[in-house]
């Protein structure tokens, strides 16, 4: 059972609130100048990475209470509770295990008095013997070529992970070339056949339920597409495999259940990479490469499970997030990698913090008077300097933001990753130090301003700084740091979850958007006027009749 405690109740929320007043004001540079240890107080190494959260409007006694705070929620007993197979997914009735897809240790994980190792061990003894056999060129197409091109046809869980993943390792691709389709435009399926040849193509149909219409609908169009160049339905088995929970619904599309790689209820689909979702991974960068990333989970998880929570990583992210969120009232939280494989990073957060904290009714059914979950943004750095850090720096809002590189690159280009770097460094030094009124009129002066211009202009060029951030420098993006730091943003969810006193673990709320289109699809496939909705749903749907032909 999880604890049911509304964490505004306990004594740690008030003594935050009340040190909240205290806090506020002061600036993040003083608490520099006060205290020299700061940085080694409040940074984290672990294995291949530094954890730097000194640069936050903290002091030790807001760690203090906050770590008070985790443990008056019981956020230890949260943590057994999902390590140990309870079904903590309570709306859905299931418990969540992604991290048992990951344990190396191997020790038994029981659900409902069974030990799922030997599963989770069996399927990845199949992706592993499957995936060396497409890479090497032992599996061959119907027309005995090898396979050269790989196409995930899934989306949300089965489309971010993978795609997130293998951009991310780009750096340690296999030949095999990868292609990604979600959305149900069918631009997206037409634009990747454009590319592949059916002879060569192998599909992997990613669907949890394996009753997504998007993922549906484009599987079909694929099968479609194959038989259409000259393949037979026989054919099929050596071009279709599916990833799916859903066996029976797998045998109806027509896919031979020997390519069928299972997972189970009990992994999330925006934690699911780490299970047969992650095929394309295997195929993508090698199955030893998907294991090392399995691995750098797994360390996170003993980490986060064995951890005191001032040491703790995921634990210390996730209290940092909630001090912002529930306290400075931040609503937003930037994920800023400052390496051009991560794009997708911020992304697939998106999905994995969004789409499990976004919830505005607790444990008890009963809707709640404060924040839970941010809203997840990024774009890799330096791109995003160029666009929306003018807000980041002088907008109104405040904006908590992780700062994410590798100390070493995998493209060393003449002096460009030095460039990067120093501007990795430079933003939160910037973002915390600001500049007062004094240097910008001093450098307007230095450029030959006149004290009329300096007036005018000066209040323009200055940055009222002490903007938090956290820098997360990694030694290089290997495919275990890259398990590691997924880990722990996955925990560092949960951490928030429970203490905001929410199941992060269901999705209800990306189903009334699904149920209306189901509605509305059978109105849009006839020429009747349509006057069943309000009068803009009507207007829409009636001149969208007018114009679509
Ligand atoms: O893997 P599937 O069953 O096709 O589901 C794909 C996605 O669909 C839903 O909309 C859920 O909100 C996501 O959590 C899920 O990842």
């Amino acid at each position: 059972m999880l604890p049911n405690i509304d964490f505004t109740t306990t004594q740690a929320y008030q003594y935050l609130t009340d040190y909240f007043s205290e806090i506020e004001p002061q600036q993040l540079k003083d608490l520099f100048i006060s205290d020299s240890q700061r940085f080694s107080k409040f940074s984290i190494q672990f294995e291949d990475f530094l954890f730097d959260y000194s640069k936050n409007r903290v002091d030790d006694k807001v760690i203090a209470l906050l770590v008070q705070l985790a443990k008056e929620c019981r956020l230890n007993d949260a943590i057994e509770a999902m390590f140990n197979g309870e079904a903590i997914n309570v709306t859905e009735n299931r418990p969540v295990l992604h991290t048992t897809l990951r344990n190396q240790s191997n020790e038994p994980v029981y659900v409902e008095g069974k030990d799922v190792m030997p599963e989770v061990n069996a399927v990845l003894q199949q992706m592993k013997t499957f995936s060396e056999a497409v890479i090497s060129g032992e599996w061959k197409g119907y027309t005995g070529k090898p396979i050269t091109d790989v196409v995930n046809i899934g989306i949300g869980g089965s489309d971010l992970g993978p795609v997130m993943v293998t951009e991310a390792l780009k750096a340690y691709k296999t030949r095999l070339n990868l292609h990604f389709v979600s959305n149900v435009d069918g631009t997206h399926i037409a634009e990747t056949l454009r590319w592949v040849n059916a002879e060569t193509t192998l599909f992997l149909i990613a669907s949890k339920t394996f009753t997504t219409q998007e993922t549906m609908a484009n599987a079909h169009s694929a099968r479609q597409w194959f038989l259409d160049s000259g393949a037979q339905e026989a054919d099929i088995a050596k071009h279709f495999a599916a990833l799916s929970t859903n066996s029976a619904a797998v045998a109806k599309f027509g896919i031979d259940t020997q390519n069928m790689f299972v997972f189970w209820d009990w992994v999330g689909g925006r934690y699911s990479l780490w299970s047969a979702i992650g095929l394309s991974i295997a195929l993508g960068i090698g199955f030893d490469n998907f294991e090392h990333l399995l691995g750098g989970a797994h360390a996170m998880d003993q980490h986060f499970r064995n951890t005191d929570f001032e040491q703790n990583l995921p634990v210390i992210a996730a209290l940092l997030g909630i001090w912002y969120n529930n306290f400075f009232g931040a609503e937003s939280q930037a994920i800023l990698p400052y390496d051009q494989y991560m794009h997708r990073f911020a992304a697939y957060f998106q999905q994995g913090d969004m789409e499990s904290n976004g919830k505005y009714v607790d444990r008890n059914g009963e809707v709640v008077d404060y924040q839970t979950g941010p809203i997840i943004w990024g774009e890799p750095g330096t791109n995003g300097q160029h666009a929306f850090y003018q807000l980041i720096h002088q907008g109104t809002k405040l904006i908590p933001c992780d700062f994410i590189a590798p100390a070493q690159t995998h493209n060393p280009v003449g002096e460009h990753h030095t460039l990067l770097l120093s501007n990795f460094f430079a933003q939160t030094e910037a973002l915390m130090n600001g500049k007062t009124y004094e240097e910008a009129a001093a450098e307007l002066k230095a450029a030959g301003k006149s004290p009329e211009e300096i007036e005018k202009l000066a209040p323009f060029k200055v940055f009222e700084g002490n903007r938090p951030t956290n820098s997360i420098l990694a030694k290089k993006i290997t495919p275990r740091v890259l398990g590691s730091l997924v880990a722990m943003y996955e925990h560092k969810i949960f951490v928030q979850g429970i203490i905001w006193n929410i199941y992060s673990f269901d999705q209800w709320g990306v189903e009334l958007g699904k149920q209306l289109a189901g509605k509305i699809l059978p109105e849009l496939r006839t020429e009747d006027k349509i006057t069943s909705h309000d009068s803009s749903t009507n207007g829409l749907i009636n001149q969208y009749k007018a114009w679509r032909s």
